[in-house]
């Protein structure tokens, strides 16, 4: 078993005029389950295809443990790739599917043999061995594809969006098994996704890209409560988080922050902060997660400086929760997330309050949550 170690890495392709992937620092630790996730284009697939060996590092060093890879060929750099494509031999069975890296190995027919079925127990495919894979369906083929790579036994597993091609609903099975299995197979894993919430319930810990730059390197518990950038805060969380352009100012010892028809006050440890890193007067951009944003009563009448009032133009009712989608604050729409038995209705004024502990304020200019560090 091994960690990964990713030092100053760039990497720019011949003929483009600027580099994919910019000063990449990463130490996976061994056993550690790894998420790069990010928009479509944002270098993560490169990231991985570098570490499998694929694509080659126009600077900086690899590592797979204490080793420099750099120079390394795929094949001996024992790693294990599952791609979104499944790349399953047509023409062979599941078995000879699974077997077949272990021939290329020259591995003793009787091992190979040990080895494909102890797979195939765990990822209960037994009894497709002898099939071929158009006779699967995308979740069996999905197993098979998992399956070459378990057999490898390696000591890093690298998977390249392998739950595209699945329904939602196998997706969300397929997720819990996978790193059930890797936890089980006490295998390093890194796993690439585009799909925040596919990161944020694989990862032990999550790096959210963006424009060949690693923009946050957390767990999920802290990208969701302390979001390095607005860019971190609007990626993560379903629905994304609100944002309100405003001003601080101070009225009577109290920091307040004021937008359209919104005036509320920033409670004191956050308004030290803002204090002493001199916002006050500043424009600046709220961020307000949908289920921080309340309508009991007993709320309100706890926190008498954050209520506001707003037009509800949509109401979307999930059963569970309510969303209602509201206008006239700063200059977007605003969704909050109440019960699901709430009695407000689209075109009501209802009385709603914020709970500002929670509340980020992002400098307008750098975009960075200015309330970290
Ligand atoms: N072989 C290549 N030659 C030139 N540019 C490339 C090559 N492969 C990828 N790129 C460019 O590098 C950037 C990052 O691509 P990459 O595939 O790493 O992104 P990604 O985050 O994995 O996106 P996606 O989710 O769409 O696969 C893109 O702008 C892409 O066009």
């Amino acid at each position: 078993m091994a960690g990964v170690r990713l030092e100053h890495i760039f990497k720019k392709y011949p003929g483009s005029d600027k580099a994919t992937v910019i000063d990449i620092n990463l130490d996976i630790k061994d056993k550690e389950f790894l998420v790069l996730v990010g928009p479509s284009g944002c270098g993560k697939s490169t990231t991985l295809r570098m570490i499998a060996g694929l694509e080659e590092i126009s600077e900086g060093k690899m590592y797979i443990g204490d080793r420099v890879v750099n120079d390394v060929a795929p094949k001996d750099r024992d790693i294990a790739m599952v791609f979104q494509s499944y790349a399953l031999y047509p023409h062979m069975s599941v078995y000879q599917n699974m077997a077949f890296g272990l021939k290329l190995r020259k591995v003793k027919k009787e091992e190979i043999d040990k080895k494909v079925r102890e797979a195939a127990r765990i990822l209960d495919i037994e009894h497709l061995l002898e099939r071929k894979p158009k006779a699967l369906s995308g979740g069996q083929r999905q197993r098979v594809a998992l399956g070459r790579a378990i057999v490898r036994d390696p000591q890093v597993f690298l998977m390249d969006e392998p739950l595209s091609n699945l329904d939602a609903k196998l997706r969300g099975q397929m997720r819990a098994e996978i790193t059930k299995l890797v936890k089980r197979l006490e295998t390093t894993c890194i796993y690439v996704t585009h799909d925040q919430t596919e990161a944020m319930t694989m990862g032990d810990r999550i790096v959210v890209m963006y424009d060949g730059i690693i923009q946050q390197a957390a767990s999920p518990e802290e990208l969701y409560n302390e979001p390095t950038n607005l860019f971190v805060a609007g990626f993560i969380g379903s629905p994304t988080m609100n944002f309100i352009n405003g001003t601080l100012s101070e009225l009577n010892g109290a920091v307040r922050f004021r937008a359209e028809n919104l005036d509320v006050e920033v409670p004191g440890g956050k308004a030290t902060i803002l204090r002493n890193k001199g916002f006050i007067g500043k424009d600046v951009i709220m961020g307000v997660r949908p289920e921080d944003i309340h309508e009991e009563p007993v709320f309100l009448e706890a926190s008498p400086n954050t209520i506001f009032t707003s037009l509800v133009d949509v109401t979307e009712n999930l059963g569970h929760e309510m969303l209602l989608y509201l206008s006239g604050l700063g200059n977007n729409t605003v969704i909050a997330r109440v019960d699901g038995r709430s009695t407000t209705r689209e075109g009501s004024k209802p009385r709603l309050a914020i709970d500002m502990n929670k509340v980020h304020i992002f400098d307008k200019e750098s975009e960075l949550n200015v309330l970290l560090g």
